[in-house]
């Protein structure tokens, strides 16, 4: 594919980080199929995230929690077929990781060799060390996740902002120190004070992606659906729209009901 094709340099880890050096924001946006990172791949995002947001927005869960390692490299192995450039990287999903080091690098080493997937991405700090060391021992690139992580909804019990007292502030800096320190090549931001995002993102030499984390950090994360409006019910504040696509595609299906209704569609043309 575009490693036959001279014109498409492909994002690696280390572009990312090239990125930070030069002071050129990252971008990056969730896909979960072919067709979405198609799209995505074609208007220049550089790192695409099969997020376990698929969960959500692909099978309609509460949380992120029910999604397997099996759905997340059938998403993920989808999105790979259709990427040229980006660099594709996958989340780990609830239970396939945490507190059992050598099962988290099995559970790489599973999307790796069956989805085709550059990097994984991993929630937590400190608590996840072991695990993270493993994968990253193993040659395969790892994210970290700091600050609002959805895969521990119900210890917190609420999706609001994180790391606003000083304590969970300081614990956050230290996770985030850590996680350079064994190696991630880059961590998401989720939901925190956009000072505490500064803070980090110019103490660390690696590249920090935000979401919900102000204007400082080294690059910007959405989901696809929320970017496009295509789910109107999801409305935080650090979202801004750039569609309306569930007013776009309602419109169109129903014009399409309408025409059939009226014996409109198919016409002669359209016919054989
Ligand atoms: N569609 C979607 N977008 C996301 O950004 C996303 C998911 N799903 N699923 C997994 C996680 C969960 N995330 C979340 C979830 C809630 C808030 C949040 O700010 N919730 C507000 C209410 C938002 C509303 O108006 O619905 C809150 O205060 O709980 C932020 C990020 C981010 N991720
Ligand atoms: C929101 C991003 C960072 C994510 O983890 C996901 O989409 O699952
Ligand atoms: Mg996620």
């Amino acid at each position: 594919m575009s490693v036959h094709n001279p014109d498409i340099k492909r994002v690696t880890t280390h572009t990312i980080q090239e990125l930070k050096n030069k002071g050129e924001k990252i971008t990056a946006l969730t896909a979960y199929d072919y067709s979405m990172a198609r799209v995505v791949d074609k208007a220049g995002v550089e790192l695409i995230l099969v997020g376990d947001s698929a969960s959500n927005v692909m099978a309609g869960h509460e949380t992120t929690l029910p999604i397997t390692l099996d759905q997340m490299i059938y998403h993920a192995s989808s999105v790979v077929r259709g990427v040229k450039r980006a660099l594709v990287v996958v989340d780990l999903p609830f239970g396939s990781y945490q507190g059992n080091s050598s099962e988290a690098l099995r559970s790489a080493i599973r999307i790796m060799k069956e989805s085709g997937a550059h990097a994984v991405k991993m929630e937590g700090g400190q608590e996840i060390r072991d695990s993270i060391v493993r994968i990253l021992s193993a040659g395969v690139p790892v994210m970290g996740h700091l600050g609002l992580t959805p895969q521990s909804i119900y210890k917190f019990g609420t999706y609001a902002v994180r790391a606003k007292e000083e304590a969970e502030a300081q614990k956050l800096v230290e996770d985030a120190r850590m996680l350079q320190d064994i190696g991630c090549f880059g961590v998401v931001l989720e939901k925190i004070p956009a000072t505490l995002t500064k803070t980090v993102s110019q103490s660390l030499h690696i590249p920090t992606i935000g979401i919900g984390a102000g204007p400082d950090a080294d690059g910007q994360i959405l989901v696809f659906h929320d970017l496009l409006g295509i789910n109107n019910e999801f409305k935080p504040r650090f979202l801004r729209r750039y569609a309306d696509l569930h007013t776009v595609m309602t419109e169109a299906i129903a014009h399409y009901v309408d025409d059939v209704k009226a014996n409109d569609f198919p016409n002669e043309k359209e016919a054989y």
